[in-house]
């Protein structure tokens, strides 16, 4: 199981414990009670969080469309891609921890590269031909495209992308 750094970057969707819901320290994070039950701090928060829906309205947040213009009718994001340094560990994370599926891998030997297609869809019932996968994979909603340049797994003077969590910080539009 890979090492678990500190994932500031990274929301976990799970069931936390509601102490965990505004702690960052991993162990936390993944403390999950198997047999989770609805505390009553857990639904006075989120009865009050209810209450406060209308922080979520279009009124309330410039730009927010309740439905998706005409012209950009199916249209959905599709994919974003992270590089990583070494597929070993980031596929025990993203599937060991996160319970996320490899849809599709896809090797540039020319270019010496490797591309990892990770999501949450049922891959049993994903295409066997490889084509017919690779489109199957381009057709899910929200994957997560792993990027491997070959060698950085072993390269010791590779020290690792930048994470946003240092100057410059942050990264995205
Ligand atoms: C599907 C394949 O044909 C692509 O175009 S993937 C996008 C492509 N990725 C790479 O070339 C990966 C290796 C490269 N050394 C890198 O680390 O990006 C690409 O366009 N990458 C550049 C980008 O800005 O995404």
């Amino acid at each position: 199981m890979a090492s678990i750094a500190r994932l500031s970057l990274l929301r976990v969707t799970t069931i936390p414990s509601l102490s965990s819901l505004f702690s960052y320290s991993i162990p936390s994070f993944f403390n999950l009670q198997p047999n989770y039950k609805v505390s009553s701090t857990r639904s006075r928060f989120i009865t009050s969080s209810m209450a406060s829906d209308s922080k979520e309205s279009p009124s309330n947040n410039p730009g927010l469309h309740t439905t998706p213009d005409e012209a950009t009718r199916g249209y959905f994001m599709q994919q974003t891609m992270y590089r990583i340094k070494d597929p070993k560990i980031s596929l025990d994370f993203y599937s060991g921890v996160l319970g996320m599926s490899l849809l599709k891998r896809l090797d540039f030997p020319e270019l010496k590269f490797s591309l990892y297609f990770m999501g949450y869809e049922d891959t049993s019932s994903a295409p066997i031909n490889p084509v017919e996968r690779t489109a199957w994979t381009f057709g899910q909603k929200a994957t997560i495209e792993l990027t491997h340049n070959w060698g950085t797994e072993i390269d010791p003077e590779f020290k690792g992308y930048h994470n946003g969590n240092s100057e410059p910080r942050g990264f995205g539009v």
